[in-house]
């Protein structure tokens, strides 16, 4: 496990860009090789999202041969809501960039046997070849996906009970009023994105400073799900400064100065290149 402490927001954003198009870039993908990649949705990633779009236009990347699947989506939402998880990927990225649609996996909240809908999500990553890198962020209780605190860490992609904590951070969305936000979503298991090849999470702000205390500090706690990823052979913690207010100055000393200097200080094309724990 990583820690990049980076000093706000938009330049995590940008270096979350830019480790994507070192791993897509470094990967070639082609018509047989399709490059995997889980997607994240909220706050958080959408200055990645505007970079890599950058990207894209600038013909630094193409997304033809690549694969998404993206973590989440609420369930009973119309696809067409502005709040739902399709319409939020569709509108800040995949129609933006030259991804075939078809290979743009978001699951289905709508389903009618939604038991069925996340065994098939399951069955096209293994399809896939499995995820290369899965993206993701995380909520103030330090859940991952809407892996809710009390969710199994090996859990697959099932249908989950939104916490209270969850509905409340989430009611911005929905015009601050809590009834609006669906009770229920459709998630990957931390199980699911725990078979990536790499994983990055994005926490960004004072108020995930708490869960990122938990996911870096503390033991792998099934309360804090994100806490998971200690496990994992290749995560990148991503953050900014404000979210490491809860963190040991000991800890912020330590991947401070022994990883973040190493990561910038080399060239760019060398960048992120980095053992496994
Ligand atoms: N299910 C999503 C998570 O996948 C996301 O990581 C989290 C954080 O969102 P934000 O980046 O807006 O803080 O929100 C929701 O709960």
């Amino acid at each position: 496990m990583r820690l990049i402490i980076l000093e706000d927001a938009d330049i995590v954003a940008d270096w979350a860009a830019r480790f994507v198009l070192q791993r897509v870039t470094q990967f070639a993908p082609g018509p047989d090789k399709r490059f995997v990649l889980g997607l994240p949705t909220g706050g958080t990633p959408l200055g990645m999202y505007r970079k890599l779009i950058q990207f894209y236009k600038e013909g630094k990347i193409s997304f033809k041969y690549v694969t998404t699947f993206n973590m989440d989506e609420y369930v009973g939402l119309p696809r067409d809501h502005p709040e739902s998880y399709h319409y939020y990927m569709w509108n800040e990225f995949f129609k933006h960039v030259d991804i075939d649609p078809a290979q743009a996996h978001v699951l289905d909240g709508n389903a009618p046997d939604l038991v069925a809908e996340c065994a098939r999500f399951e069955r096209l990553i293994q399809e896939a070849g499995g995820v290369h890198l899965f993206i993701g962020g995380i909520g103030p209780d330090g859940h991952i996906a809407f892996n809710e605190p009390g969710s199994s860490l090996v859990s697959r992609t099932r249908v989950k009970t939104l916490a209270y904590d969850t509905l409340e951070a989430n009611k911005r969305f929905f015009g601050n009023d809590i009834s609006k936000v669906p009770r229920q979503a459709l998630t990957v298991g931390v199980g699911t994105v725990m078979d990536a090849k790499e994983v990055m999470i994005l926490i960004t702000g004072v108020h995930k400073a708490l869960a990122l205390a938990k996911a870096v500090e503390e033991g792998v706690n099934h309360m804090w799900t994100v806490s998971a990823f200690q496990q994992h052979p290749q995560t990148l913690f991503v953050c900014d400064e404000a979210a490491t207010l809860e963190l040991r100055v000991k800890t912020v000393k330590y991947f401070k100065v022994t990883i973040t200097p190493v990561c910038l200080a080399v060239p760019e094309a060398e960048r992120f290149d980095h053992p496994s724990d």
